[in-house]
C-alpha cells in the first residue's frame, strides 16, 4: 500500500513512512492510493466479533508489509487492553432508532485513545527496529494532547511536546498533561488559541531544516494512522444496528474532521453509511461551509465544548481531495488561498459532491447546556458537552435510517459545564480521582514559532 499527499506533489511513502512523518513535505496530508474495499460477507461476519478481531482486518489492507499479521495482532491487543469497557467501544440506545457509541472508555476518556494508544504501539515497535528517536509536536485543543501524553510517557525513543491554549481546555485536560511526571513529557501552555497551536506545528513541518534536525514526527490527525485507528468503530456500531443489510448514518461532534472523515473511508470501505452529519458548536465553520460552499475563517470564540473550537480544519483537506476526484493541484490552490486570504470558495462540483455525503448542524452555548440537562432526564444518558451538541444535531437529522451519534469524551472531564447543565457532578473514575491534588508541571511560551522551536531544541539537547 502506498501513500500520496492531498496536494500531489510530495514523495510517496509506504506505511511506516507516512505514519512515522505526519505532514507530507509538499503541506498536503497523504492518504493510501487506492481504498480497499470488504465485502458485504466480510462485514456481516464482523457481528459479535470482539473489537480486536475487527480492527485487525479493517486497517490490514492499509499497512501493507510494516508489521508480519502476528506483530501487527499483538499491537492491536496492546493498544486496547487498557480500556475499561470488555467492549471498547459500546453501543447504548438513546431512542428507538437513535443510538450513541460510547468512546470514552480508554485511559484518558476521549475518542483520542482509540488511535492513540494504538499508535504509541506503532510507533514502539517500527522505532525499535530502526534504532531511531524521534520528536512528536502536537497540538490539541485538550484531548489529543492527554491522549498523546499517556500514549508516548516514559518512552525512550520518543520526546514528547505538547502545545495547548493556555486557559482553553478543562482543568481537567490541562491536568492530564501536566501532571505526569516522565522526563519526555514537555506540556507547553501557548500564548493564543487552538489554530495558534496547530499552525505552529505544521509551520514546523514546513521548516525543513527544524523538521529533519529534530526528527519531527506528529500525532494529530494529519496523521493518516490515527485516522485508520478510527475507521474501525464504524464498522463494530453499523453492524450491531444491522449494517450491511441497512443503511446507518452517523452524527459526528467535529472540529479537525479526522473523526468524521474516518467515517468516510469506512464509506468507501463498503459500510453502507447514508450521512455523514458534521455537528459543531458556535465555532461553525464547517457548518457554515456545508450551506455556502465558502470556506470562510473567522475568529474562534471560546465554549464551552472546547475541544472543538477549531476554525482551520486539518481534515477538511482530506475530504476536499475526494471531493476534487483526488485532483492535489486543486487542493493546493485552495490551501494556498486559505493561508493568504483565510478562506477559499468551492467549485460548484466540488461541492456537490460535499453535499452528497455530508450534512451538517451548529449548536448554541444555551442548546448544549439545554441538551444535556435534557438527555440526562429524557434519555438517562449524562453526555459531555462535545457529545451532547453531537446528539442535538442528530435529533435534528432523524429519518427511518437508524443514526449513531458519536459520544466523544466522558462528562468528567468537563464536569463544570455538565454541573452548570444538569446540576450532577461527574466524578472522575477512581484511577484518577487524586488528578486534582496532583503536582503540575508546564512551561508558557508565546505564541510565536521561534520562541516554541527554541524550547524544543533546548529541551531534546538534554
Ligand atoms: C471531545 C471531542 N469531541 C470532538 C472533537 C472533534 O473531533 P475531530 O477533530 O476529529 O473532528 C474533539 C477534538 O478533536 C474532541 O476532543
Ligand atoms: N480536538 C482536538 C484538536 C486536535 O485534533 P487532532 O484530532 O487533529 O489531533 C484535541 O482535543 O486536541
Amino acid at each position: 500500500m502506498r501513500y500520496v499527499s492531498t496536494r500531489g506533489t510530495a514523495p510517496v511513502l509506504s506505511f511506516e513512512e507516512a505514519m512515522l512523518t505526519g505532514l507530507a513535505r509538499d503541506g498536503g496530508l497523504y492518504l493510501p492510493e487506492t481504498i480497499p474495499t470488504l465485502t458485504a460477507e466480510t462485514i456481516a461476519g464482523f457481528r459479535g466479533k470482539p473489537y480486536e478481531d475487527v480492527a485487525f482486518e479493517v486497517m490490514l489492507p492499509f499497512i501493507g508489509d510494516t508489521f508480519t499479521n502476528d506483530e501487527f495482532r499483538e499491537i492491536i491487543d496492546a493498544a486496547y487492553s487498557g480500556f475499561g469497557h470488555a467492549a471498547r467501544a459500546p453501543l447504548v440506545q438513546l431512542g428507538s432508532n437513535h443510538f450513541l457509541l460510547e468512546l470514552f472508555h480508554g485511559p484518558t476518556l476521549a475518542f483520542k485513545d482509540f488511535a492513540m494508544q494504538l499508535i504509541g504501539q506503532l510507533f514502539q515497535k517500527a522505532l525499535a527496529r530502526s534504532g531511531q528517536r524521534v520528536t512528536i509536536v502536537g497540538a490539541t485543543s485538550g484531548d489529543t494532547g492527554s491522549a498523546a501524553i499517556e500514549a508516548f510517557r516514559g518512552l525512550d525513543a520518543v520526546d514528547v511536546f505538547i502545545l495547548f491554549p493556555d486557559g482553553r481546555v478543562s482543568d481537567v485536560q490541562r491536568r492530564q498533561m501536566t501532571t505526569p511526571t516522565e522526563s519526555n513529557v514537555h506540556a507547553l501552555a501557548v500564548e493564543g488559541d487552538f489554530d495558534t497551536c496547530q499552525a505552529a506545528v505544521k509551520d514546523m513541518f514546513n521548516d525543513f531544516e527544524f523538521r529533519d534536525g529534530v526528527r519531527l514526527a506528529g500525532v494529530n490527525s494529519i496523521n493518516w494512522a490515527r485516522v485508520l485507528a478510527q475507521v474501525v468503530y464504524y464498522f463494530t456500531s453499523s453492524v450491531s444496528v444491522g449494517a450491511p443489510d441497512r443503511a446507518v448514518s452517523f452524527t459526528v461532534p467535529t472540529g479537525n474532521f479526522g473523526d468524521i472523515f474516518a467515517g468516510y473511508i469506512a464509506k468507501q470501505m463498503g459500510l453502507p453509511i447514508e450521512k455523514l452529519v458534521i455537528a459543531t458548536n458556535q465555532n461553525d465553520i464547517l457548518h457554515r461551509t456545508l450551506q455556502t460552499g465558502a470556506y470562510t475563517t473567522e475568529g474562534v470564540l471560546p465554549s464551552i465544548s472546547p475541544s472543538m473550537d477549531i476554525q482551520v480544519s486539518s481534515n477538511f483537506e482530506r475530504a476536499l481531495f475526494y471531493a476534487y476526484d483526488q485532483q492535489g493541484s486543486a487542493v493546493a490552490e485552495q490551501m494556498s488561498a486559505l493561508k493568504d486570504t483565510g478562506e477559499f470558495k468551492i467549485s460548484q462540483g466540488a461541492y456537490e459532491n460535499l453535499k452528497d455525503t455530508y450534512a451538517s448542524g451548529r449548536v448554541s452555548e444555551d442548546e448544549t447546556s439545554a441538551m444535556i440537562a435534557q438527555a440526562k432526564a429524557k434519555m438517562g444518558e449524562l453526555l459531555c458537552p462535545h457529545s451532547a451538541v453531537g446528539v442535538k444535531v442528530a435529533l435534528d437529522h432523524q429519518s427511518a435510517t437508524p443514526m449513531i451519534t458519536l459520544a466523544t469524551a466522558h462528562p468528567a472531564k468537563f464536569p463544570a459545564a455538565v454541573e452548570a447543565a444538569s446540576g450532577l457532578h461527574p466524578p472522575l473514575p477512581d484511577r484518577m480521582a487524586d488528578l486534582l491534588e496532583r503536582e503540575e508541571r508546564m512551561t508558557r511560551v508565546p505564541g510565536e514559532l521561534a520562541a516554541i522551536q527554541s524550547i524544543i531544541r533546548e529541551r531534546i539537547a538534554h
